[in-house]
């Protein structure tokens, strides 16, 4: 078993390992990194840091061998090497967690772990790979996880485990976390921490992109920040604070939300005895006007299950769902987007965005029947909308770029920003509504949401980040294997949010305040 380490024990960062030097990567006309140096020791945890765009993942492409630079260097324990695809990556010792995710559903857990593993060719029995997999699952505490068990019935976060473990397994000298932890609760951060800290103490690097600021000053020992494509910091973590972490960032000081308490407004959405069989057990909740609701659970405590099931993705739904007085036909998307029930899923790459569509198109594709008289929409009017909307987005893209394009988190935006504005919808639902967005953007997505619910909407939301149900939810619903534990509105801290989503048992009940 490895040593634990802490802030306190965290050996001096070793020998030079990985250098980039002068790195550049054009599209067309957009700068995407522009000279970028970098060094990651042996033995390190090194934080990439920057605002939606910086050219973190550009630059995690090319060491990845995803991308080749236009110019610059990467050498590799003295050696410098020219890495053609992920493939030759693999062969100089890079191994590379997606942002998104690249294990395959259709297999089962052991069949991805080996994947891709070069070292893995001869192992091709089936109870040699599976007793490989165990072992790889164990190094990351997932005992809980079956190698035998097909990966499409494991949530989206568990899935993100099994990749972590894999590139692990591979017992590469430079492992690339692409926010690694977006989708996870923190239960599963805290193991992935462990993880990379173990692989970081046998002597390799790691290089992990987050845009939470917390983990990335508790966890790495250096931190390096991008903007507009350029390194403009590179800084021990013991010599930063998340203000100037945020400063570096930006360029300037961070802007905080400043949430009015919310109206008692009318019952508009009533969940009466639903209850999805395997997901969540029976729950009720009135739902009022210009309210935001918060569904606060770990991975797999059914938080996020609840909102699919109102949004009509759950066909199995039990019990009753009204909206305005009026029965909405559950299991069908279609009836509940009639309803006005507007959902933006966790998973915006196979459930949300059209990526060949321009940023343009896809803010306004859902509105074309608001924007339309008698059947056509005026030019003038569509631009103006669609500039509207994305400055109320914070997305500075150009409109006609392809969303395929952009970065993570301005895809991000556009998927929650096309959720706002439209006047048939009254229930705005998001799942994880900031996963993978950087500070700024958070900001703006959290008041398109603050100010969508003093337009009257309901708002309900699910997330795993304690920092975000505090700051946006009127009223947060704790749940825990798929059970409501308890229903806070008003001030709540922290602490007990935690307590009732790992133990399953409200904090004064528990015994324990
Ligand atoms: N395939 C591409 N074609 C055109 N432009 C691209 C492409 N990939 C990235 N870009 C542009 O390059 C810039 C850097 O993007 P990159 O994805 O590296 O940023 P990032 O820092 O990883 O952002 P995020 O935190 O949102 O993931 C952005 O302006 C982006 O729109």
């Amino acid at each position: 078993m490895q040593p634990r380490l802490t802030p306190g024990n965290v050996p001096p960062a070793g020998p030079e390992l990985v250098r980039l030097e002068g790195l550049r990567r054009t599209y067309g006309d957009t700068v995407a990194v522009r000279g970028a140096d970098l060094v990651l020791r042996r033995g390190e945890v090194h934080a990439l840091c920057g605002h939606n765009g910086a050219g973190k993942s550009t630059v995690v492409r090319m060491l990845s061998g995803q991308e080749t630079p236009d110019a610059g260097t990467i050498t590799i324990a003295g050696e410098q090497v020219r890495l053609r695809n992920r493939r030759s990556a693999q062969a100089a010792g890079v191994a590379l967690v997606d942002q998104e995710l690249s294990v395959v559903p259709a297999l089962t857990v052991a069949e991805n772990l080996v994947l891709g593993d070069q070292a893995a060719g001869w192992l091709y029995r089936r109870r040699q790979v599976r007793s490989r997999a165990r072992k790889m699952l164990d190094e990351l505490g997932l005992d809980h996880i079956d190698p035998y068990q097909q990966l499409s019935t494991l949530g989206l976060g568990e899935r993100q485990l099994v990749e972590i473990a894999r590139a692990f397994g591979q017992h590469a000298q430079v492992v690339i976390l692409d926010e690694p932890t977006a989708t996870l609760s923190d239960v599963e951060s805290e193991r992935v921490y462990d993880a990379v800290r173990r692989v970081a103490a046998a002597g390799s690097a790691v290089l992990f992109v987050s845009h939470r600021l917390g983990e990335v000053l508790e966890l790495c020992d250096r931190v390096t920040v991008m903007r507009d494509g350029a390194v403009v910091a590179d800084v021990a973590s013991a010599d930063l604070t998340v203000n100037a972490l945020i400063r570096h960032m930006l360029g300037e000081a961070p802007t905080t939300l400043d949430k009015q308490p919310a109206a008692d407004g009318e019952i508009a959405l009533r969940l009466i005895d639903v209850a999805v069989p395997h997901r969540f057990e029976s729950l009720s909740l009135d739902a009022r006007a210009g309210t935001v609701y918060a569904f606060a659970g770990q991975v797999g405590s059914g938080a996020a299950d609840v909102l699919r099931a109102v949004a009509g993705l759950e066909p199995s739904l039990r019990g009753r769902v009204s909206l305005g007085g009026r029965r909405v036909s559950s299991g069908s998307p279609a009836s509940a987007a009639r309803a006005g029930i507007a959902f933006a899923s966790g998973d915006r790459k196979s459930e949300g965005l059209f990526l060949s569509r321009s940023v343009g198109v896809n803010l306004l594709a859902t509105r074309i029947p608001d924007l339309a008289t008698g059947g056509l929409v005026r030019r003038g009017r569509w631009r103006r909308t669609q500039q509207q909307v994305a400055a109320e987005c914070g997305i500075d893209a150009p409109l006609a770029t392809r969303v395929g394009d952009l970065s993570g988190g301005n895809q991000q935006k556009v998927f929650v920003g096309r959720a706002l504005g439209r006047s048939d919808v009254k229930v705005l639902i998001l799942d994880e509504p900031t996963r993978g967005v950087d500070v700024g953007g958070r900001a703006n997505i959290h008041q398109l949401v603050r100010r969508a619910a003093e337009d009257g909407l309901v708002v309900l939301f699910a997330s795993t980040e304690l920092d975000e149900l505090l700051d946006l939810a009127d009223v947060v619903v704790t749940m825990h294997k798929g059970r409501v534990v308890a229903q806070h509105r008003g001030e709540v801290s922290d602490d007990t949010l935690l307590y009732e989503m790992t133990h399953g048992t409200s904090a004064m009940v528990g015994g324990r305040q």
